[in-house]
């Protein structure tokens, strides 16, 4: 009997059908995230990453142009199982015109969809309200000043169009997400009123309607960035109570919280009262650092909640890292893996059965099974299904990320 058969076996003695685990798995699409291959440099030819965040290292490779970000992403796609969407940002526009933000036009971002549709990839977007000398002082959409506020709304408006392009285009819902950096570094003198300004521009960047077939708009909350540490306008508070009025959709993302505050536990909460949700999976060490996302208790209790909620087709889950101390590949690679995995290990728990054991009140029988289902064969049916859709299983990719590395990412200068 292979390792397979006989780990189809095991979770079968616990109520487990893996044929439909995997099958759901297969399902599933993960927006990744085009901006760790670069450290959101972006192809604008601006110089500093602004908004409070910031890549870390200086691995050799990065991907200078549209040319060598397409191929590392097809390169990271080869090694990662399923078919997924890829996220975009506003500063990825592929275009000779000399473009500001507030112009951008689908058109600007044909050449990204027609990489999409080859490989048939379904695409999610954002404006990107940083990097730019527009937000020098780091403001946006909250801005005192009007016409920099009208800069940024116009920016925001053409992006939701090209999401909706998008979504038209390749017949999948693109995301729009909308996050901006604005705060202040010390404690304000008014917290009320930039956060009114936030608030009607968002209401006159959604104000056009667009189809709900073709795009799903969130915001994405912070608690704080770095130079921003004292005041965020765009809290968590802010964007749950405008998300829950105004139909859109709240974005969390697990960088962006107290430390021992997790969004896992706010999954089933949101969910309860959101028909949607969209994630930016990323992994906070100490404060928003946006790591690789590992398969860590975390990670792994955000893919519980989304299994368990049965809300697989409800949480758009995206991830957001970037990581330029080590091969961007492989952080894609392993990233995607992970979350994946963590996937995989959510759909073959016995969510009845432990359900059950917590309504008895047996806290015993819980955590002792709990515990001995981490180390049940996941990673034999993982290993099925990389096979199965053709990718390296267990380690069999980092020599391929090497090779590429030697062949191509160290002939860059
Ligand atoms: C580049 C992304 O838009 C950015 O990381 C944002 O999503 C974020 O999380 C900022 O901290
Ligand atoms: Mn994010």
């Amino acid at each position: 009997m292979s390792r397979f058969e006989s780990a189809k076996e095991l979770y079968k003695a616990i109520g487990v059908d893996v044929d439909t685990a995997l099958k759901k798995l297969a399902g599933i699409r993960i927006s990744l995230h085009c901006w760790q291959g670069d450290d959101v440099s972006g192809f604008e030819n601006r110089s500093a990453l602004s908004g409070g965040i910031a890549a870390t290292g200086n691995y050799p490779g990065k991907a200078r142009n549209p040319d060598e970000l397409m191929a590392d992403i097809d390169q990271a796609l080869q090694l990662i199982p399923g078919k997924h969407k890829l996220n975009l940002h506003a500063s990825y526009a592929i275009t000779d015109e000399k473009v500001d933000r507030d112009q951008l036009k689908p058109r600007h971002f044909d050449q990204w969809l027609q990489f999409a549709r080859e490989r048939g990839l379904g695409l999610d977007f954002n404006p990107t309200l940083f990097s730019h000398p527009k937000a020098a002082d780091g403001l946006t959409l909250s801005h005192p000043d009007r016409e920099i506020r009208r800069f940024w709304i116009e920016h925001c408006k053409a992006s939701r169009k090209i999401a909706a392009y998008f979504g038209k285009e390749l017949g999948s819902v693109a995301l729009n997400n909308i996050w901006i950096p604005d705060g202040y570094k010390d404690v304000p003198a008014d917290r009320f009123t930039p956060r009114q300004r936030l608030q009607e521009s968002l209401d006159e960047i959604f104000s056009e309607k667009l189809d709900e077939k073709y795009i799903a708009d969130s915001v994405e909350s912070k608690v704080f960035g770095i130079g921003v540490e004292s005041y965020t306008v765009g809290s968590h508070e802010f964007y749950l109570n405008y998300a829950a009025r105004n139909h859109v959709l709240c974005l969390l993302d697990n960088g962006h919280y107290h430390p021992t505050e997790t969004v896992s536990d706010k999954i089933p909460s949101m969910l309860l009262f959101y028909e949607r949700l969209a994630l930016h999976v990323t992994r906070p060490v100490r404060w928003d650092s946006d790591h690789v996302v590992l398969f860590d208790d975390e990670t792994r209790e955000i893919a519980k909640e989304i299994v368990r909620c049965d809300a697989l087709d409800r949480v758009f889950i995206g991830l957001d890292f970037f990581d330029a101390s080590i091969n961007r590949i492989s952080a894609w690679v392993v990233g995607m893996r992970n979350m994946q995995k963590a996937l995989l290990f959510a759909l073959l728990l016995p969510h009845e059965k432990l359900k059950a054991l917590q309504n008895e009140g047996n806290f015993t029988e819980l955590m002792a099974l709990q515990e001995e289902l981490k180390l049940y064969p996941a990673g034999d049916v993982w290993n099925h299904f990389c096979e199965t859709h053709n990718v390296p299983p267990m380690q069999d990719w980092i020599k391929v990320v090497q090779g590429y590395e030697k062949n191509v990412l160290a002939k860059r200068g």
